[in-house]
């Protein structure tokens, strides 16, 4: 399954079936079966006396959903490696278990970081529009032109499993130095020849700026105005983590004014991002609509895991994937 299921005692107003599998058990399931999100009044209502919840990154599952799941609530499974979505202090007091889908996304995710890169430096889109547009008239010199990262110093915020997987990535383009920040330094690093340096640092030196940390009370508005102020004026700033992490308003008025060259976002507050958003009216600034993860394998790789997550939940046994918190 590749949408949420909420297994119940009772049918649901969701579409009811029963898991059949190579279980003891076959437990009473709610499906959305449909790729648009569960609306929240009928996932308020699926999840009452649910013991078990498969999610999405859009569900928000707070105190009103597992004060309407109920005590039954024993496990919850979301298709994500991010769980920012989630109120874990309350899952965390209700004794409830989460399953989650780290490393079977990271080289997908790696993968659209670096595509998104390279489309942002070297004005991909820009250029594609060009062609269509006729905008295209002979070959010229300074026509389109981007930056490259041969010889560049590329600064990784975050050099997690996503972050070292773009940095592996990134390293054979001919980077000449890799800076890191974080709350730790990793002895991995070295694998990429990774220095750990202080955020000011790595704003201030970096070529690319590539934020791949979770989204915490931490890191949330990391990337403020005093962040692309500190930034170089031909500094490309690239996120794939989450929206949040980025002030956009401040990112807005770096991109206009000149502060920042250009940025390429696979994330945004909010998703979708309004039509409208000043932000799309940028040509220095690509945006994608959260497509890190997004390929056929992946996905059906990390909807197999958090059924399995689940099933565990439910079973009482180790989950393949358990978060820890
Ligand atoms: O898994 C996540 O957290 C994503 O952002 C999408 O794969």
């Amino acid at each position: 399954p590749n949408c949420p299921i909420i297994p119940t005692v009772t049918p649901r107003r969701l579409n009811d079936c029963t898991f059949l599998g190579n279980y003891p058990f076959h437990p009473h399931v709610s499906l959305w079966d449909s790729d648009e999100p569960v609306s929240r009044a009928e996932l308020l209502k699926g999840v009452a006396g649910a013991h078990g919840l498969l999610c999405l990154l859009s569900d928000k599952i707070d105190t009103e959903v597992l004060d309407a799941a109920g005590p039954n609530l024993k496990v919850i499974s979301t298709l994500s490696v991010g769980f920012d979505h989630m109120a874990m202090d309350e899952i965390k007091k209700r004794g409830v278990r989460v399953g989650y889908t780290p490393d079977v996304l990271t080289d997908a995710t790696a993968e659209l970081t670096v595509a998104l890169l390279l489309a942002t430096a070297r004005r991909l889109p820009e250029g594609v529009v060009e062609v269509i547009n006729g905008g295209w008239s002979t070959w010229k010199p300074l026509w389109l032109c981007g930056y490259g990262l041969s010889g560049s110093t590329v600064g990784v915020i975050g050099l997690g499993r996503i972050g070292m997987a773009i940095a592996r990535r990134l390293k054979p383009f001919g980077v000449k130095k890799l800076l890191y920040s974080g709350r730790t330094d990793k002895s991995y690093a070295a694998e990429v020849e990774g220095e750990y340096v202080p955020l000011d640092t790595l704003v201030s030196e970096s070529d690319f700026v590539v934020v791949s940390c979770a989204l915490t009370p931490d890191t949330q508005g990391l990337c403020n105005k005093q962040f692309f102020c500190k930034m170089k004026n031909t500094a490309v700033f690239i996120n794939t983590s989450r929206g949040a992490v980025v002030n956009q308003e401040d990112l807005y008025r770096a991109l206009s004014s000149g502060q920042i060259a250009c940025a390429g976002l696979d994330v945004t507050t909010p998703e979708p991002l309004p039509t409208d958003h000043p932000l799309l009216t940028l040509k220095n600034c690509v945006v994608l609509p959260h497509i890190g993860s997004a390929t056929y394998s992946t996905r059906g790789i990390m909807a197999e895991l958090s059924a399995n997550n689940l099933l565990a939940g439910l079973q009482g046994t180790d989950m393949p994937s358990e978060l820890k918190f």
